[in-house]
């Protein structure tokens, strides 16, 4: 599989956050059934699977085992795999994240954190050039306070737009046809970064989270992968197949431009 074969999917992004506390007496027990349940459900209405790392690193061991499982049996369902990690470090440690997460998984995403520069996500872009992977960097992220640092004026415009130029022109060389590997996190909280970045890097895949919890637009176009944790792991607030299959019916039909 290739990372890349996501974008010709329906764009919306199972995002997994696991809350042991919902799943009842065998927290990881229901827990993996309902994931593996929800995958096969949801299988043709989905572009990838997004696993927060966090949320099964809180887990302990079982968690980790359980991630592993649960991103293998997505592949196999033909689903592909986006690690949420936002990875970042010097040269030398990001190859091993790298190696981690792209090689181990190949044809897998991973997000990373831009912060310490290019030289730092260079080891991120070569392993998901040799493994079909991608690699989704985190360019203006959805939170509320994302502006203290990312819309910055530089020269008159936004940091973030600074580094979603630089991070087109390094996606050139990552390019398979119309997309880079290179893709870009942009918060489906403001639509408007969506459509700046979208202006500067054309071929890079764009990640969007923050719909549905978060308030974010369903917003349509090449390129965009809308995701979405809560409102499709556990509408409601709770596990619930039907509900789900409801929220991505729904999400789909309200896509705008
Ligand atoms: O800018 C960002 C980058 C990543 N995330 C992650 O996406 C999900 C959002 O969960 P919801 O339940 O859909 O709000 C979560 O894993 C975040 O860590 C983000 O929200 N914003």
């Amino acid at each position: 599989m290739d990372f890349l074969s996501a974008l010709e999917r329906p764009p919306l992004v199972l995002g997994v956050d696991p809350r042991p506390e919902l799943h009842g007496p065998k927290p990881l027990v229901h827990l993996r059934r309902y994931a593996l349940e929800l995958f096969e459900a949801l299988a043709e209405s989905l572009a990838a699977v997004k696993f927060q790392l966090a949320f099964f690193e809180a887990l302990g061991p079982e968690g980790m085992a359980l991630l592993f499982e649960l991103a293998s049996a997505a592949r196999v369902m033909g689903l592909p795999v986006l690690f949420d990690g936002k990875r970042g470090d010097i040269g030398s440690t990001a190859e091993a994240y790298a190696e981690a997460y792209l090689d181990r998984f190949p044809g897998s995403a991973l997000t990373v954190n831009p912060y310490l520069g290019l030289d730092a996500l260079a080891p991120f872009f070569r392993a998901a050039m040799r493994s079909g992977g991608a690699v989704f960097v985190l360019v203006k992220t959805s939170n509320p306070g994302s502006g203290f640092l990312q819309d910055l004026a530089v020269e008159g415009r936004p940091l973030y737009l600074h580094l979603a130029e630089a991070l087109a022109r390094e996606g050139e060389a990552l390019r398979e046809g119309p997309w880079s590997r290179v893709g870009m996190v942009v918060g489906a909280t403001y639509p408007e970064a969506v459509r700046a970045v979208r202006d500067v890097a054309p071929h890079a895949p764009l990640l969007l989270p923050g719909v549905g919890a978060q308030g974010g637009s369903p917003l349509k176009g090449k390129g965009l992968l809308l995701a979405a944790s809560r409102a499709l792991f556990y509408p409601g607030g709770r596990p619930d197949l039907e509900g789900a299959q409801e929220a991505a019916k729904g999400l789909l039909s309200a896509l705008v431009e």
